[in-house]
């Protein structure tokens, strides 16, 4: 069966001064999709989002957003909250997000109306008439992002919507993400918070230096690693470390190693017969941050630190 996309772009190359900073990618997204666009600081993630709403135009390649190969001309059914916020200062919230929406096509009264019911299902009923310049910047970040979405849109784009959002802020945001999609709307958000990507994304896409490196659910990037194992012996001493794995490492917690190709029967049988024991066993596979170093590679990471 074939997936309905919302979103269909091949090829999308930008340069800027001749250098190439989105070189070739490719994006499929389906429709009522969280879709996650993953990389390190300078990847390219905020070009390639540019180019998918038509805001700059591709040097080679084309999209398809919503059916349209002109992006800009749908505009009026596509929530963005850019990189870059602002709102005006002396605005009260409830005015700042019907305004977003006015811009968008929709009256100002049914807008502040709607305004007040966001607000109130993000945490934030308290505010309506809260003057933006008093909100704190997680809050106000929050209004903006409900001023791009206040017109029901059905895809949104959201550039690095977490960043600078302390952790109630940002169970917030995730709640509001899903409430869109659960509206039926299509998300596409770029990140290098790999927390929210994990717990959000149905599929993502990780690009670093202008390419796509990966494309896949959560828990195909993540299976990209082998299983781990955290083994807590009852006696830890003497020569257990010749037993386990060469890669074993004692941490904190207990033994860490990959988990052996042939299972871990064998291994547990040998350390039982040494006299050590179990006292705990947990066998994961890495999280999704794991996956990443492993897919952008751990120098790009470490320049991005
Ligand atoms: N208008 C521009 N003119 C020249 N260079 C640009 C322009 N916009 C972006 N770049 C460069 O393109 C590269 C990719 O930038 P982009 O903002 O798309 O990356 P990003 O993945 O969104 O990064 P970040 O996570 O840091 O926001 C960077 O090296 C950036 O300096």
């Amino acid at each position: 069966m074939t997936q309905e996309l919302a979103l269909e772009a091949h090829g999308l190359v930008k340069k800027f001064g001749g250098k190439r900073v989105v070189d070739g990618i490719d994006l499929s997204v389906p429709k009522g999709a969280i879709y996650g666009v993953l990389g390190p600081n300078g990847a390219g993630k905020t070009t390639t989002l540019r180019m998918l709403l038509g805001i700059i135009e591709p040097d080679a390649g084309h999209r398809t957003l919503m059916g349209s190969d002109s992006p800009r001309e749908i505009s009026d059914d596509v929530g963005y909250l850019p990189e870059e916020r602002g709102l005006y200062p002396g605005m009260k919230c409830k005015d700042a997000i019907a305004f977003m929406g006015a811009l968008r096509g929709l009256d100002w009264k049914t807008d502040r109306t709607r305004a007040v019911e966001l607000m109130e299902a993000a945490g934030l009923g308290h505010a309506p008439d809260m003057k933006i310049r008093k909100l704190s910047k997680g809050m106000a970040q929050l209004v903006q992002l409900l001023g791009s979405v206040v017109h029901r849109p059905r895809f949104i784009v959201l550039d690095e919507p977490f960043s600078g959002l302390d952790p109630v802020n940002q169970e917030r945001l995730e709640q509001l993400v899903l409430a869109e999609r659960d509206r039926g709307a299509t998300i596409l958000f770029s990140t290098h918070i790999m927390a929210h990507a994990e717990r959000l994304c149905d599929r993502l896409c990780v690009i670093a230096g202008g390419k796509r490196r990966f494309e896949g659910t959560v828990a195909d990037a993540r299976a990209i690693l082998p299983m781990r194992v955290l083994y807590e012996p009852h006696h830890d001493s003497g020569d257990i470390a010749a037993i386990l794995p060469p890669d074993a490492r004692r941490e904190a917690e207990g033994w860490r190693f990959t988990l052996p190709e042939e299972g871990i029967e064998q291994l547990l049988v040998r350390l039982i017969e040494a006299g050590h024991g179990i006292s705990g066993l947990s066998i994961e596979r890495p999280g999704l941050h794991e996956a990443f170093v492993e897919i952008v590679g751990r120098k790009t990471v470490e320049e991005m630190a």
